[in-house]
């Protein structure tokens, strides 16, 4: 039974598919203090959060069971990612399920700052009919300047056209060609906040985002332009927009988030040129149904073993290359697995080089995974796909991938090396097709083996009698032996006799086979 704690509101319907799992409890407490927190995460598998709860290093060092954390929404700011990574644990996001409703909450809030809507019914309220004071500005003819054209920005940007507005935008990764499809300028960061009447961001905070827009930014703006962030509180700095808004250089803002929320008592809501609300960017019945049912999706998923949607501390893989990779991750895993139980010394390289048709994908996956079945031999469960890379680099242990044009006749060809401070050793595997997954070769000997079960690795001298003594010795022990295989390099010289047999073997069986004439080495291991 996996034990998932959500400590944010979040929709019911969204998380029906986690409510209705016969495999899963579901804990929803949006309450909880620090202190409970930190407890509650001991015994569960799983934390789903939306923007309030911090997952922090100390909430991810407490969970000891932990494999998941979901974020139902986008940004991740909230939760330590290195933390989580280190730890092996996965995070997942709902990248696309609010993006409309923020896009829509942020010409709301572009409306409202146009025409003081928020001051004007405050105004009223106070039964006070002020005409005079609220002369708002058209949109149309006026500039839009986006800074991050992503999902959001993009929708920003559509909908504003729709208000007859110019619209410039400025992203790292907007080129010409995409600014022309979707109808919009495109400049550097500096003309855009020349050009615009009205500024938004829409990037995520990140170290190079934190107060992107600053003093200096705010000073290339026009006099009287206008500033939202409906993103994350900190991309504008609020001292900066603060006195920008007091000197008349700046006509006014909008904003839905801020540096540390709750923010009731913020400097910026006493100015009425600002418009305000309380991070309420994802907040309809639509979206949050949304985010909580892609969230609740991925958790499954991961916990059930499968392949999640939204990866944030991974890299995700298209599912067109998932097709290609997948039937390959087991091989690579058992080639990691099977070598790093018979290879001797501290590890210090693993090269990984790929043939045949393996050599027109993206193998990083495969390569991920073999180096999780080396290192799984010494650190157990704790790694994982997502931090097998950071562990052998934090091990000081060097990942080398390669392709290569030596298939050995196969049509595909996976070969691990691992260099030790003693020897280097490898193994090389592949799929036949319609049989599966074979250990093809051993260091320098052929063999056919299929990398399962428990298996003893022999290594001798290729002299008459030897496979016989040990058929006889395993059969004293009552093992039966499934397969056996044997590889030289020449006639009388060294050879490898690989056997699967039904058990286990055990420490008595392994030491007296080692004692029989012409054997050198034996190793046992189960895949
Ligand atoms: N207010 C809310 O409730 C709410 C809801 C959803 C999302 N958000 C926030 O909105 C922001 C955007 O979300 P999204 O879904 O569009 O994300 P996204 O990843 O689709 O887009 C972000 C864009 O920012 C760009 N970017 C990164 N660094 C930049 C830089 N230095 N200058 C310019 N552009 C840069 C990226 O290239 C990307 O295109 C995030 O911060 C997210 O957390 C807020
Ligand atoms: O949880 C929320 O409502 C806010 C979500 C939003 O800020 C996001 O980044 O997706």
């Amino acid at each position: 039974m996996y034990r998932v704690l959500i400590c944010d509101p979040l929709s019911e319907e969204g998380i029906r598919p986690l409510l209705d799992a016969e495999d899963v409890e579901a804990i929803a407490d949006p309450s909880l203090s620090h202190e409970e927190l930190l407890e509650a995460v001991k015994s569960v598998q799983a934390i789903i959060v939306r923007s309030q709860t911090q997952v922090t290093r100390e909430v991810i060092e407490h969970a000891e069971n932990l494999q998941v954390i979901g974020r139902a929404g986008v940004g991740v700011d909230n939760i330590d990612l290195d933390a989580a990574t280190e730890h092996g644990v996965v995070v997942v996001n709902a990248p696309d399920g609010n993006t409309i409703s923020t896009a829509e909450h942020t010409m709301a809030m572009l409306m409202s700052l146009a025409r003081n809507i928020p001051q004007a019914y405050h105004q009223l309220q106070q039964k006070r009919w002020e005409r005079k004071k609220f002369v708002g500005v058209e949109l149309k003819g006026k500039t839009l300047g986006v800074v991050g054209f992503g999902r959001i920005g993009r929708e920003v940007a559509q909908r504003a056209k729709g208000q007859r507005m110019k619209v410039i935008a400025y992203d790292p990764f907007l080129n010409q060609e995409k600014a022309d499809k979707a109808g919009v300028d495109h400049g550097t960061l500096q003309e855009v906040l020349q050009q615009a009447d009205f500024l938004t961001v829409h990037t995520p905070l990140m170290e190079e985002t934190k107060h992107l827009i600053d003093r200096e930014a705010i000073q290339l703006m026009k006099p009287g332009a206008r500033i939202l962030n409906c993103a994350r509180g900190g991309i504008v700095d609020e001292d900066a927009l603060y006195q920008a808004i007091q000197s008349g250089k700046i006509a006014g803002a909008a904003l839905d988030v801020f540096e540390e929320e709750p923010a009731t008592e913020h400097p910026l809501l006493s100015l009425t040129e600002v418009v305000a609300t309380p991070h309420l960017g994802a907040s309809t019945v639509e979206a949050q149904e949304n985010v909580a049912t892609d969230v609740s999706y991925d958790v499954l998923e991961h916990l059930r073993g499968g392949t999640v949607r939204n990866p944030v501390n991974m890299p995700s893989v298209s599912s067109e290359m998932m097709e290609q990779l997948s039937p390959y991750f087991k091989l690579s895993e058992r080639l990691g697995a099977f070598l790093s139980r018979v290879v001797e010394g501290t590890l210090e390289r693993v090269s990984v080089y790929y043939s045949g048709e393996l050599t027109d994908v993206d193998t990083t996956p495969l390569t991920r995974i073999a180096i999780k079945g080396i290192l799984r031999r010494h650190i157990g469960q704790r790694v994982n796909d997502v931090n097998a890379f950071k562990t052998a680099s934090d091990k000081g242990i060097v990942i080398n991938e390669q392709k290569s044009t030596s298939t050995k006749g196969f049509t595909n060809l996976l070969t691990v090396e691992i260099e030790t401070d003693q020897e280097k050793r490898s193994i090389a595997g592949t799929l036949l097709n319609g049989l599966g997954a074979r250990i093809v070769q051993l260091d320098q000997y052929s063999i056919d083996v299929v990398p399962d079960g428990n298996l003893i690795l022999i290594h001798h001298k290729d002299q008459p009698g030897a496979i016989g003594r040990v058929g006889s010795l395993l059969s004293e022990h009552n093992m039966n032996i499934a397969t056996m295989q044997v590889g030289r390099t020449n006639q009388g010289g060294d050879a490898v006799m690989v056997l699967t047999v039904d058990k286990e073997v055990e420490s008595e069986c392994q030491d007296r086979l080692g004692e029989i004439t012409d054997i050198n080495k034996v190793q046992c291991l189960t895949l």
